[in-house]
């Protein structure tokens, strides 16, 4: 459906980033951006004060540079101290941690549909405790762990996620549509995750290609109606989809909890169909 050139851009942590950095979305009560990271190539290079130069502090999160769905590119490292450093393996990111709740807001874009989920993240990490803590942790796919995993765990049982407020949907909304006029791509998920420090502020931490929609609930229904769509664009034209309706659930078992409509994303006037 979608050009593999375009989908590359999101097989690189830096290039799939740089993409939220450049769009324009005005939200006057919340502000969006991506976290501070810096990408090392050269274990040498990788020291205390390299990291201060760049504006980063403990704990950072090490991201293999690569994000093409391997296993390898979903190993991570959350480092906690300058021993943590010895542990890297470039090609890598770099990005401060940001405590953000331990929730993870999981956005799903099928063409104009927009579907927010909330899905548990890896814990805060509290700054006074650095120094009793491990020099790093390792980690792969938080939000793959799965209900039995969770349910067994003792910060997993302390997490109330229905209590966790959503982002602003317009925010949502005005950022999936900038990312897919920028991307030109239709079949993606991001994650965003909110910043404790400010509140009101949103960071995208990682945008996936054809995620798995298994996890969006009414997926069938949505992915069949947007496949239809474009079989039948030519009658129909892209212009005449259905308006963009933003559907919220808490915790991707409601269907249509929190349905919320949003308005409408047009089609840029230039944008060709796809062919198929
Ligand atoms: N900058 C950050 N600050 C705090 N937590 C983060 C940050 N980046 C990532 N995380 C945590 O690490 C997890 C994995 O990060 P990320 O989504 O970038 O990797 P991924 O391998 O693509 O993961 P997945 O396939 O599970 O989405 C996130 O779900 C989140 O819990
Ligand atoms: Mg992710």
């Amino acid at each position: 459906m979608d050009s593999l050139e375009k989908i590359e851009r999101l097989h690189n942590r830096i290039s799939m980033l740089q993409v939220v950095t450049e769009l324009e979305v005005e939200c006057k009560t919340s502000s969006f951006g991506i976290p501070k990271q810096t990408v090392i190539y050269d274990a040498k290079t990788v020291t205390a004060n390299y990291l201060e130069n760049e504006g980063l502090k403990f704990p950072v999160i090490a991201k293999p540079l690569v994000a093409d769905g391997s296993l390898k590119s979903h190993k991570m490292l959350l480092v906690f101290n300058k021993d943590g450093l010895r542990k890297l393996k470039p090609p890598i990111v770099l990005q401060e941690f940001v405590n953000h709740g331990g929730v993870i807001f999981k956005v799903y874009v099928v063409g104009d549909y927009v579907k927010c989920v909330k899905r548990k993240s890896l814990p805060d990490v509290n700054e006074d405790n650095l120094g009793r803590l491990e020099s790093y942790l390792s980690f792969s796919q938080v939000s793959n762990l799965n209900t039995c995993e969770k349910k067994d765990d003792k910060y997993y049982k302390l997490m109330n996620l229905e209590n966790s407020e959503l982002p602003p949907l317009g925010l949502l909304g005005d950022i999936a549509r900038g990312l897919r006029r920028a991307t030109k791509l239709h079949l993606f998920n991001f994650d965003v995750i909110r910043d404790n420090r400010v509140g009101n502020r949103y960071l995208v931490i990682d945008i996936n290609y054809f995620p798995g929609y298994a996890k969006m609930p009414n997926y069938e229904r949505v992915l069949t109606d947007f496949f239809w769509d474009v079989l039948n664009r030519n009658d129909m034209g892209f212009k005449s989809l259905k308006e963009v309706r933003v559907l919220v659930g808490n915790n991707g078992c409601g269907e249509d909890e929190g349905t919320l409509p949003l308005s409408p994303l047009k089609m840029e006037e230039n944008e060709k169909p796809i062919r198929v």
